[in-house]
């Protein structure tokens, strides 16, 4: 094998990720929901605004809305006083001015807001300003934000909490978006046991399954839980029908591989199809992707930075573009190779890394250390990826590498 020889039986990760997308559709159903239900959820329907953003003309300042007259007078005449909530209808003619407050609608025929700052009340009836008579100063266009009959967002756009806003202030109170997936979740092994319970000799917390519907559910979805199955071929094989009859997809981690109790690829063989199986990709080589009927099916790998890895780079794009959204792929950048980070002959490495800004103000990552497949350290002290390409030289300090920092699932 060459340096960059993919090994032979694994696929390589941009191809699965292809092969992958190429079989996810997304849902065509939608569902209308309230804007508190939203976040996270997508949309299904572009949103065209039907009002002004901000709906009137406003003062951005506490102070006065005069009729600027060029030259500037020496003062104003004050003829009232006009509050947020109250509009002031009388017309402000030039060198007159009204009290204003910060948001309240400007009176017609004001063209500048002077703040209080800068007024000095000569008598009840006069004012003089010592500066900001500029035309148009401290004043809010109506519809200078978002104006009426703009295409807001597009079909496809993932909710998130400042859109919140938006929707509120465009008078929203509920949106249309995708229906929400529904997946089913399993751990298989018979070593696993739930946190809180005492542990036998051999037997170990399971970690897979609780992050992974940790991040599902920040993803908007439904969750299926199975919880734990034992390495029962028969019993495995029931709760893949039974999730297969009433789910988008399932996610299994564990007895993915090639070992004694490792059930998962068998099947998937039999009751449903393999896709592909073995990937060149270190960590999680072995993934077993297909269907049973018609939900998709991951099978992750048993590894606790594996299942977690596998499923950020291939099951959430998948899902992703399930929910119907626009952005699918994670962006990358590259860094400077702060530390030096040993390669995968022919696999595809994706690394933890921390990623900071070094003392010029340049995009650098240094290793979190040890990046054992079992080594959950790596990746919690970590805030994004160093994506090594199949490759047999080691990268050196001062290397550029591929990074990609985390988002808020792994963040
Ligand atoms: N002869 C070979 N052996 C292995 C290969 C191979 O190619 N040939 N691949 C290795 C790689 S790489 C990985 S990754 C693992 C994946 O194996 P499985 O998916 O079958 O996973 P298990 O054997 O069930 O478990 C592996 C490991 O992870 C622990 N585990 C499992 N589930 C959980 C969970 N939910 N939470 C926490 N920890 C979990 C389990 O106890 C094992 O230590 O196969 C290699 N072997
Ligand atoms: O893919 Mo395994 O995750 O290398 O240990």
């Amino acid at each position: 094998m060459s340096c960059c020889d993919t090994p032979a039986g694994l696929l390589p990760f941009e191809t699965a990720l292809s092969r992958l997308l190429a079989e996810i559709h997304p849902i065509a159903t939608q569902q209308t929901v309230e804007l508190g239900q939203s976040i996270g959820r997508v949309l299904a329907e572009p949103v065209i605004s039907r009002v002004n953003v901000p709906p009137y003309t406003n003062s951005a300042m506490d102070g006065y809305a005069i009729h600027l007259t060029e030259p500037a007078a020496a003062s104003y005449r004050l003829i009232g006083r006009c509050l947020a909530g109250h509009p002031f209808e009388q017309t402000v003619a030039p060198g007159e001015c009204v009290r204003i407050m910060t948001g309240a609608q400007l009176p017609p025929g004001a063209n500048c807001v002077v703040m209080q700052e800068n007024a000095t009340l000569l008598d009840d009836e006069t004012v003089a300003f010592s500066d900001g008579l500029v035309l148009d100063r401290n004043i809010r266009h109506a519809g200078e934000d978002i104006s009426a009959g703009a295409t807001v967002y597009d079909a496809g756009h993932c909710i998130n909490t400042a859109d919140i806003a938006v929707f509120a202030a465009l008078g929203i109170a509920s949106v249309s978006v995708k229906r929400q997936l529904k997946v089913a979740l399993l751990a298989s092994g018979d070593e696993l046991k739930l946190p809180g319970t005492t542990l036998n000799p051999g037997e170990l917390y399971e970690s897979n399954r609780p992050a992974i519907h940790a991040m599902l559910t920040r993803m908007g979805i439904e969750v299926r839980d199975f919880g734990i199955i034992a390495d029962d071929k028969e019993q495995l094989k029931s709760a893949f029908l039974s999730a297969a009859e009433d789910c988008d997809a399932i996610i299994t981690t564990g007895g993915v591989s090639v070992g004694e109790a490792d059930y998962t690829k068998d099947i998937l063989t039999e009751i449903g199809e393999v896709n592909f199986w073995k990937l060149a990709i270190k960590p999680g080589k072995p993934v077993a992707f297909g269907r049973i009927g018609p939900a998709v099916f991951f099978g992750l790998p048993g590894n606790p930075v594996s299942a977690l890895v596998t499923f950020h780079q291939l099951a959430v794009p998948a899902l992703k573009k399930m929910q119907g959204h626009e952005q699918i792929h994670y962006p990358t950048q590259t860094a400077i190779a702060a530390s030096d980070f040993k390669t995968s002959p022919g696999r595809t490495d994706f690394q933890r890394g921390i990623l900071f800004h070094d003392d010029q103000g340049r995009l650098a990552v240094r290793s979190t250390g040890a990046q054992g497949s079992h080594m959950l350290t790596s990746l919690t002290r970590a805030n994004g990826y160093v994506i090594l390409a199949p490759q047999t030289e080691p990268v050196r300090t001062g290397d550029l590498v591929k990074v990609q920092w985390f988002d808020a699932l792994l963040g």
